[in-house]
């Protein structure tokens, strides 16, 4: 109720009420302006944001900024230190034009030795925008001005320097990532400079002299539980450990890189040889762990002087990433991650001083192929982490530096000789009580059939390992090539290739790699140049062999099952114990299938095989009845008789086996409707 008053002077008195509207007003518009203002403010900060290369969330991106002005960035010189056991960096890429297009903002601090990752966060309010910051410090991290010099530099230059000493060193360098996040690009510099790197330190004869010491070079990728040589129209090759532990890859070519011309020639073929596939992230998204080794081997013996392998991981994802993939692409990141865990075990027991505890290598395919690289007193490694810059990317981002910063514990974990012991024990009764159900399995079918293991193919009794020389390698190259172009192989990974063949790509790795190259070639001494063809061609036979012990998939089993304990005992996975279970079980099944799936094929095609020699049989048999007027129809009846048992035998065989087989599908199916959901996965 408004009360009206009369001022002294007979002025009318405002209405307070009025008042209040009034100044409402005023503030409303004050408001308004300062708004508009801001708005105004806020269009010119966001061109200025684009112009600056960094679209996206205005409000997160000055958070960012505000952080990093406010005095937390501290930065380090980076310097040497030698060669340490284990070297653990993190580079990250520039934002790339796909995470422009798509308002994706930079959300990660690098300041060596630190990495600082800005997730963007809403409050409960659902409005209020914050970060939440996450700090790691590492050996080195590069940020996205630094060169892939740099990371070189004091990352793999000490690697290459022990290496080159002539010692038996065993180095091998990592780069381990999300998809899409410059492993590859990191790898292919990083090649490129140890090709110049080494022939230089050869040259320069410290260590090892170019005068008594080759230099070999293989190549060859993990894909799928499969390793196959990339510098050999991607021949599938067997991993074995020999009965004093020894592991080897049989089959697997050493060609003779004679300088960095050669090296770089070889380095390009293999990369273009690899299994690709396109990924939300990385339109060549890398599926397999792509392994480069180089020997230095005595040029009168044969004798290992030094290695150093190279390794360009498969790009890590996590459990709910896998979702919308169909079964192969399953199994294939299921056998990665898998591999990436053991990976972090084993350099994590070299980190703890190997011997003592045991090292889970047999986990995976990629452990058991690097296993000197973890138990050898003379092993030396350096991971390169890589992330990607994007807000969008925070969540792999933080994982990546997890498994980074989770790989050189000073803490020593695994587990016990003792719980080692039950576990074996544990898996040596449910390899009983599955062995018996196979067995009761067995007497329903058993219509006489053989035990179908005896007809897988025998695996070769003893390897002789060829380096091949460089002449022979672009022979065999040029063939492959042809072969591919016209369609020979009939496989998709085949098709694929010839594609790439008949278009080859360029990319960024190759016309860097031949300009080093070229530029190489200028450098190199007149000596260098003249070099004989004769030398070029030499072939060395290595002595190497190998008592032929097929890695026992029980084994297998045993290292997954210790793996996952250990990984539980470090409280890695964030999984309860039922789920991390779940987990090892997956991996185990995944494991099972690759097997599975290897025995079913070599089966099915030695069936074929007979089944055609049995078909002829029959038809000579057929002819010689027919063609007689006196014939012996007992003999013909009990010829007819051997053979339609076998037929049946054969067809038995690949029977169970292909049931084996589709069980082993059906495990994996359910097991990993289960694995996907589970969020720390
Ligand atoms: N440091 C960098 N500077 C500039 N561009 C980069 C850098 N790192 C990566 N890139 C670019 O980012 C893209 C993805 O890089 P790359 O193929 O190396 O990723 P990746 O981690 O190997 O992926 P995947 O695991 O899927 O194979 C490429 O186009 C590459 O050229």
């Amino acid at each position: 109720m408004s009360r009206r008053e009369s001022l002294p002077g007979g002025r009318p008195v405002i209405d307070k009420t009025r008042q209040k509207a009034l100044q409402i007003e005023a503030e409303r518009n004050a408001r308004r302006e300062a708004m508009a203002a801001r708005k105004i403010e806020r269009a010119a900060e966001e061109r200025r944001n684009v112009a600056a290369g960094n679209p996206g969330d205005i409000d997160f991106i000055s958070l960012v900024r505000d952080w990093r002005d406010s005095g937390n960035v501290v930065r380090e010189d980076h310097f040497h230190k030698g060669v340490s056991k284990i070297c653990i960096s993190v580079r990250k890429r520039p934002v790339s034009s796909k995470e422009r297009a798509k308002k994706d903002h930079d959300s990660i601090t690098c300041a060596n030795p630190h990495v600082h990752v800005h997730s963007a966060k809403l409050k409960v309010d659902g409005i209020t925008k914050y970060l939440d910051n996450n700090s790691f410090r590492f050996d080195h991290s590069f940020d996205e001005t630094e060169t892939t010099q740099d990371v070189y530099k004091y990352t793999t230059m000490p690697l290459v320097d022990f290496v080159c000493a002539g010692k038996g060193g065993r180095a091998t360098c990592f780069a381990y990532g999300q998809t899409g996040s410059g492993k590859t690009y990191t790898m292919g510099g990083i090649q490129v400079m140890v090709a110049e790197d080494i022939y230089m330190l050869l040259g320069e004869g410290s260590g090892c002299r170019d005068d008594d010491t080759v230099v070999t070079v293989s190549m060859f990728e993990l894909y799928g539980g499969r390793c196959q040589d990339l510098l050999n129209d991607r021949t599938r090759l067997k991993i074995l450990e020999d009965g004093k532990g020894e592991v080897v890859v049989t089959g697997l070519e050493e060609y003779q890189a004679s300088d960095p011309g050669d090296f770089l020639t070889l380095v390009d073929a293999g990369n273009r040889n690899r299994t690709t596939h396109a990924t939300e992230a990385n339109d060549t998204s890398s599926r397999s762990h792509a392994v480069l080794q180089i020997h230095l081997r005595d040029k009168a013996t044969g004798r290992l002087k030094g290695k150093l392998s190279l390794v360009d991981l498969a790009g890590s994802e996590r459990g709910s990433d896998t979702k919308s993939h169909n079964r192969q692409r399953r199994t294939e990141s299921s056998e990665i991650n898998k591999s990436l865990l053991a990976l972090k075990e084993c350099i994590r027991a070299l980190d703890n001083g190997g011997g003592q505890q045991h090292v889970p290598y047999r986990a995976s395919k990629l452990t058991l192929v690097l296993k000197d690289c973890f138990t050898s007193p003379l092993a030396r490694t350096a991971m390169i982490a890589t992330v990607s810059p994007g807000a969008s990317a925070c969540d792999h981002t933080l994982n990546t530096l997890r498994y980074a910063d989770r790989v050189k514990e000073k803490k020593v974990g695994g587990i016990s000789n003792a719980r080692k012991a039950e576990i074996r024990v544990e898996e040596e009764a449910k390899r009983e009580r599955q062995q018996q159900a196979a067995r009761e399995l067995r007497k329903q079918y058993n219509a006489g059939a053989d035990d179908f293991d005896e007809h897988l193919p025998p695996p070769p009794v003893e390897e002789k390992k060829k380096f091949v020389s460089r002449d022979n390698i672009e022979r065999r190259l040029d063939a492959n090539a042809q072969k591919k172009a016209g369609g020979v192989h009939g496989n998709r990974h085949s098709q694929q290739q010839a594609a790439k063949y008949t278009e080859p790509p360029r990319s960024p790795h190759r016309n860097q790699a031949n300009t080093a190259a070229a530029a190489s070639e200028e450098r190199r001494s007149p000596q260098r140049r003249s070099r004989s063809p004769q030398r070029r061609k030499q072939t060395i036979e290595s002595k190497a062999s190998v008592r032929d012990v097929q890695r026992p998939q029980a084994e297998v089993f045993d290292d997954v099952t210790m793996l996952h304990e250990s990984l539980r005992s470090h409280g890695d996975s964030g999984l309860g114990a039922a789920d991390e279970d779940a987990v090892a079980l997956l991996h185990k099944t995944v494991d099972e299938i690759f097997e599975e799936e290897e025995q079913l094929l070599n089966l099915h095609m030695s069936t074929i095989q007979e089944s055609a020699e049995l078909l002829t049989s029959e038809g000579k048999l057929l002819q010689q009845v027919q063609g007689q007027d006196d014939y012996e129809i007992d003999d013909y009846a009990a010829r007819l008789e051997v053979i339609l048992a076998r037929k049946m035998v054969l067809t038995s065989n690949l029977s169970k086996k292909l049931k084996k087989f589709r069980e082993a599908l059906r495990k994996e199916e359910m097991l990993s409707q289960r694995v996907e959901n589970m969020p720390a996965y």
